[in-house]
């Protein structure tokens, strides 16, 4: 098996970069040490439904050098199958909390769609028992490995991981603000996506801000501010914010137990990653919706557009007018989502 690995390593450095210290091929002989130029990215939860498919689309992204796959199952086999593929990436996977820190080691972005995913009759806030824990102890692996990477999380309950995250990284004394950011694009996409089916239009010329948060009423689709400008009835106001909001639910009840949204969420995470990496190279005018430590509002997190750059998040954008509609939308995200930040906060805290 060793003599395989080795041949295999010499005709294709690739094959050799498979799982780190452990069973399975070693790193022999490899002349490919993910030297590249290209960022570093590690997928935490990397063996899950939303994990592999997004390992493979980050397989394919040129702004990729080095993929890191780390779980706590599965991550040999998904390592092993993604790594065939012939894109320049070098691919390693990393299985079980002990090698949790190699994972993180040197990277300069972190995504982690780690832990439990909903049920029907389950909220996000269901979760938080599960996935509070694991977000924590992800957290304080990248404080300790790569307090400078930027952390893209996707685990729910998104409106109390993230300041579960920043209360980890304050108490490591390595939080930046720039650096954390909710991931909230999946209702941005779901937005473009059912306003252009409204509107009949291509989804790619429509652009819906969605700020607030990932839950129910806190997800607010601003719909008088969509491009190109627009106008709907109050119906089509109606259907659209209930659509929007309540997205997720559909895919958790069509999949009827066997999980939530995982390959537009992928797709998602891809586009938000993506934004960021070009960001980190030097792009200008990155600008997307997430979930930050902001000022827009007078609570501690909140989504909204931000310019991203090479440090992370450089502007938090104002919300801009509200209409009426909008504005009661506001005020009952707020009071869900002030709840919902403190439960975080507080998880960490106690
Ligand atoms: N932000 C969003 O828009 C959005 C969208 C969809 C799903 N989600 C959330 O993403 C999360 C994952 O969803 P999924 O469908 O991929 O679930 P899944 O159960 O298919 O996969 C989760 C993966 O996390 C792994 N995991 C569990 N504990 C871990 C730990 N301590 N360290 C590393 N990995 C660990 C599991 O082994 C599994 O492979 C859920 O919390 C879900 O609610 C968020
Ligand atoms: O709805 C869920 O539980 C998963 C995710 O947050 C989504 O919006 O699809």
């Amino acid at each position: 098996m060793e003599r395989i690995a080795r041949i295999a390593a010499h005709l294709n450095p690739q094959f050799s970069l498979q799982m780190e210290g452990g069973s399975g091929l070693e790193r022999v002989d490899c002349r490919a040490k993910g030297g590249s130029p290209g960022f570093k990215v590690a997928i935490l939860g990397a063996a899950g439904g939303i994990g592999q498919p997004l390992a493979l689309l980050m397989k394919m992204n040129p702004l990729v050098s080095v993929l890191h796959l780390y779980d706590v199952v599965n991550t040999p086999g998904v390592t092993a199958d993604i790594s065939h593929m012939d894109t320049s990436a070098v691919v390693r996977g990393f299985l079980g909390q002990q090698q949790l820190e190699d994972a993180l080691t040197g990277m300069d972005l972190v995504i982690i769609p780690a832990g439990v995913p909903r049920k029907p009759g389950m909220t996000r806030d269901d979760l938080f028992n599960i996935n509070a824990g694991i977000v924590k102890t992800l957290c304080e692996g990248i404080a300790k490995c790569c307090p400078k990477a930027i952390v893209n999380i996707i685990s729910n309950p998104v409106n109390s991981t993230v300041p579960i995250a920043a209360e980890v990284f304050k108490k490591a004394g390595t939080f930046d603000p720039k650096r954390l950011l909710g991931v909230t694009m999946l209702d941005v996409v779901r937005a473009n996506t059912f306003v252009a089916e409204v509107l009949g239009l291509d989804p790619k010329e429509v652009d819906v801000p969605v700020v607030g948060g990932h839950a129910g009423v806190t997800i607010l689709p601003l719909l008088s501010q969509v491009k190109p400008p627009c106008s709907f009835t109050q119906k089509e106001i109606d259907y659209l914010t209930d659509r929007i909001q309540n997205g997720g639910t559909e895919v958790v009840e069509a999949k009827a137990g066997a999980g939530s949204a995982t390959l537009s969420m992928a797709f998602a995470a891809v586009k938000f990653a993506d934004a960021c990496l070009h960001a980190l190279r030097g792009d200008a005018n990155i600008v997307q919706c997430a979930y930050v430590a902001s000022e827009v509002t007078e609570l501690p997190f909140f989504a909204s557009k931000v310019r991203l750059g090479r440090n992370g998040v450089e502007e938090v954008y104002p919300l801009g007018p509200l209409n009426e509609y909008e504005r009661a939308g506001l005020e009952k995200a707020k009071k869900e989502l002030a709840g919902s930040i403190q439960k975080g906060i507080a998880f960490v805290r106690k």
